[in-house]
């Protein structure tokens, strides 16, 4: 039997066809990977065609990562049972959403020994206190490590490769260093930290700041107001991680999956975008509705975030000292005026 680990991907949009390109070439140099890494698809059909076969045809996800040729060795299997079968390096990357119903189709195929990674953005809840999506899938997988990987790594600039960085989150270092060795790339550059509640939720919550960038951009607003968002947003993530998760490390939120993905994702993401659209329409434009329009059928996580975020602010009764995530919030979901992101002091007052 073989002693190398076995990559299965669980996932193939946007970010999880960029990450696959270079998990496949980090397979086909080290040794101690197995060559082919396969990918688990989520079937659809493209001009009457399984997206699966066109990956595996062209070697290029043509509905989510298009124009950007993957690596040969990276095998595109609709069926994720399949996808997953002697996997020992399990990367769990999809819009979070779709996390509940995808797991128990791996029927537990996977390698005894396996471990996770995931480089999900975005938070569940339990009895109203957040969840770690790493903790749901662990929960789920009978008490499996999971690591996390989050960073300032727009997919399309990722793909291009253009240089960033990345942060490992994880629980067991000899486990850090093996997801170091799939991750690692000369332009993609992967620190490992002993903090997986910190590296998550700094990548969950970047993405409500987002939105709220997106709404300064719709006004046009100068980059002072921006700047000052982006502050505050950095301000609230960490309060938000110091009530709910005593243990961070500080030190966290200058990795890059701190301030530098929140940096990146209020300039050159999917989010800043749609809130964008959002703010020109003076909020009369649904949600959805932009996210089919701009997104082709990738996912904006920054919504379903903000809820969740004020669902665990609200149960904790700590929503004035989070008014720029409720402002957020009360905007997207509340009919607020957009013109309002700069104005705190009802929330405050109000809580
Ligand atoms: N795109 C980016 O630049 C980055 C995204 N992320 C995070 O990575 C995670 C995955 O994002 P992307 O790969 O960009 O996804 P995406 O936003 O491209 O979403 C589309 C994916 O969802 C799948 N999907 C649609 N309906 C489904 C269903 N019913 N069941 C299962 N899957 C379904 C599609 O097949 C496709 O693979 C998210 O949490 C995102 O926040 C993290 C870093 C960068
Ligand atoms: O997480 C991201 C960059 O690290 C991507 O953010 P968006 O989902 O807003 O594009």
């Amino acid at each position: 039997m073989s002693t190398k680990e076995k990559i299965a991907i669980i996932g193939s949009g946007n970010w999880g066809s960029a990450i696959a390109r270079i998990i496949g070439f980090n397979a086909a140099r080290h040794d101690s990977i197995e060559t082919d890494v396969h990918m688990w698809v989520f079937e659809e059909q493209i001009d009457g065609k399984n997206l699966s076969e066109i990956i595996n045809e062209t070697h290029e996800n043509v509905k989510y990562l298009k124009g950007v040729k993957l690596p040969t060795n990276v095998i595109a299997e609709p069926d994720l049972a399949k996808a997953v079968t002697g996997a020992t390096l399990l990367v769990f990357v999809m819009p979070h959403q779709f996390l509940p119903r995808t797991v128990p189709n791996m029927k537990n195929m996977y390698a005894p020994n396996a471990r996770g990674i995931s480089l999900i953005k975005g938070i569940e809840f339990e009895h109203s206190k957040p969840m770690l999506i790493s903790e749901l899938i662990s929960k789920t997988m009978n008490g499996m490590d999971i690591s996390v990987l989050m960073g300032a790594n727009v997919a399309n600039e990722v793909a291009l490769d253009q240089f960033c960085e990345s942060t490992v989150g994880t629980y067991v270092p000899a486990n850090g260093e093996v997801w170091k060795k799939v991750f690692d790339w000369e332009t993609f550059r992967v620190s490992v930290v002993n903090d997986v509640p910190g590296v998550e939720l700094c990548g969950a919550l970047k993405n409500v700041v987002a939105i709220g960038a997106g709404f300064c951009d719709g006004l046009e607003f100068g980059g002072n107001t921006k700047a000052a968002i982006i502050r505050i947003g950095l301000e609230e993530m960490m309060r938000f991680v110091e009530h709910f998760y005593e243990k961070v490390n500080p030190g966290t939120f200058f990795e890059s999956c701190g301030v530098a993905d929140l940096i990146t994702t209020c300039f050159g993401g999917r989010n800043r975008k749609c809130a964008e659209i959002f703010a020109k329409s003076k909020g009369a434009k649904p949600w959805d509705e932009i996210e089919k329009e701009q997104l082709d059928g990738q996912k904006l996580q920054g919504t379903i975030t903000a809820k969740d975020v004020m669902t665990c602010l609200k149960a904790a009764d700590v929503v004035g000292k989070f008014p720029l995530f409720a402002k957020i919030y009360m905007i997207s979901f509340e009919g607020e005026p957009v013109e309002d992101i700069v104005k705190f002091a009802d929330v405050i007052a109000k809580h």
